[in-house]
């Protein structure tokens, strides 16, 4: 990884790792007033309802829309990630775990494996 690429991450971690801390900030929160408390109190499906809709939209814009469009969406996707987890339960901690499991495995090797079982 470059340094300016390392640079991009670090700023990316420490942004979800404050976007995190204001989506904690907001459970059981006024959900007249905060977008992030309403979406919690609806639950996970609504949460998941609506990570399907902001990946689509990740998705599309990768596919047909220019680099501002992928960023943009991909920062919404990003922010009801966050909520999802949070709505479920799920920390940052285990995601991270799952990540770290699979560092250095090949994603082909994995395939291979998991064919080789069924
Ligand atoms: N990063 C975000 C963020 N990204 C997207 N959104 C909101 O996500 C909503 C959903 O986007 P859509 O385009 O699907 O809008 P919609 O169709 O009206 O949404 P729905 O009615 O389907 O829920 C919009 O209202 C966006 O404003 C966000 N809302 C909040 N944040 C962050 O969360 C913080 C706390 O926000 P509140 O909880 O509202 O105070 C903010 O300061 C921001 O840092």
């Amino acid at each position: 990884m470059s340094k300016t690429e390392l640079g991009s991450a670090k700023r990316l971690n420490e942004l979800v790792a404050l976007l995190s801390k204001t989506v904690d900030s907001r459970v059981g929160g006024d959900i007249e007033k905060s977008y992030t408390a309403r979406l919690i109190k609806s639950g996970p499906i609504r949460c998941g309802k609506k990570i399907a809709e902001e990946g689509a939209e990740v998705a599309l814009a990768i596919a047909a829309q220019g680099r501002k469009e992928v960023a943009a969406e991909t920062a919404d996707l990003l922010f009801h990630l966050l909520v999802g987890l949070r709505a479920k339960g799920v920390s940052l901690d285990m995601v991270a775990d799952a990540l770290a499991e699979r560092r250095g495995v090949s994603g082909l090797a994995e395939k291979a494996a998991r064919t080789r079982k069924d």
